[in-house]
């Protein structure tokens, strides 16, 4: 990917290539296979993790069906409108957009496929995100219309997949991981939540959804694993309160592991660019090193 300076694409780049959204350099799409699994809590955690070293980070929640982002998050205001376009909310330093600013609290909403595909647009493409290092967004759980409608969108620079170890969690891995493979969307890693709870009296460790299948299943679907987040109350209640555990318990180690996580994919995200300009630069080689044929 073309930069300039400060590291967001290059405005010509982003008019080439329409689906990416001018001045943001990663988006990212933070899915899940099933509902409950703890996808908008990993994606709330990453963002102000990621912001805490100093990017620019951007947090879209496209979960129509249940959008707690802004909750999560400590937001109520709903953003401001300027010349016609959103202006982001702010929060924890992290730039958020919801559909649940614009749909009225407690109301439930039927969405048809047109629906989806026109209300996610509006949240690319009206939205002032600025400069951002990373937008990293929230998807509903599942293979539906809004994960396809995404894909058609805009440019992801890949999908992280949040998980439960057990098996039946993991089911739904494979297919949503198979769908974004069969978009070309690569596949950044897998993150495995409530994999385990240690009691805060004794210490004892209890695996409650079984031990590991994260992990086994980054292995077979030759990914990577990017960490275990334990089920913890104050995780849980950062989540409840707006104040996400990476800033309310920034010493704990579920915070650690957050912080860990965010890393390794900040690492995936510079390594496949990494991958992509080298092979930019492997096949110019090559066809500087061709004879010309005359044709
Ligand atoms: N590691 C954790 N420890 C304790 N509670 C957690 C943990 N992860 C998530 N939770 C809690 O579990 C509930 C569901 O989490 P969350 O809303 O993040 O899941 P989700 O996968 O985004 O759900 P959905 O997609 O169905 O909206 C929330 O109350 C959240 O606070």
């Amino acid at each position: 990917m073309a930069e300039q300076q400060g590291g967001a694409p290059h405005q010509d780049e982003a008019a080439a290539k329409p689906n990416m959204i001018p001045g943001v350099k990663h988006v990212v799409a933070i899915s899940s296979g099933k509902g409950g699994v703890g996808k908008s809590t990993v994606s709330v955690n990453l963002a102000v993790a990621l912001a805490l070293t100093g990017a620019k980070v951007g947090l879209l929640d496209a979960d129509i069906y249940g959008p707690n982002i802004p909750m999560m998050m400590g937001v109520e205001k709903t953003p401001e409108q300027k010349d016609g376009k959103i202006a982001p909310a702010e929060s924890h330093g992290v730039k958020l957009i919801s559909m649940g600013f614009f749909v009225p609290e407690d109301t439930a909403v039927v969405w048809r496929g047109p629906m989806v595909h026109t209300a996610i647009q509006q949240l690319f493409r009206d939205v002032l995100w600025g400069d951002l290092d990373y937008l990293l967004i929230d998807l509903p759980p599942g293979t539906g219309d809004a994960q396809l409608t995404l894909t058609q969108l805009v440019s992801l620079s890949g999908a992280v997949t949040v998980t439960t170890p057990q098996e039946v969690a993991l089911h739904d891995v494979r297919k949503g991981m198979m769908m974004f493979q069969k978009v070309n969307v690569p596949l950044l890693g897998i993150v495995e939540n409530m994999s385990f709870f240690l009691c805060g009296h004794c210490g004892e460790r209890t695996e409650i959804f079984s031990h590991g299948g994260g992990e086994r299943a980054a292995e077979k679907l030759g990914i990577p694993f990017l960490g275990r987040v334990p089920i913890d109350p104050a995780i849980r209640a950062g989540g409840d309160t707006g104040n996400p555990i990476v800033v309310a318990k920034p010493d704990s180690p579920q915070a650690q592991a957050f912080r860990e996580i965010a890393a390794k994919l900040a690492a995936a995200l510079q390594t496949g660019e990494a991958g992509a300009a080298k092979s930019r630069i492997a096949s110019l080689l090559d066809k500087i090193k061709r004879p010309a044929t005359g044709n």
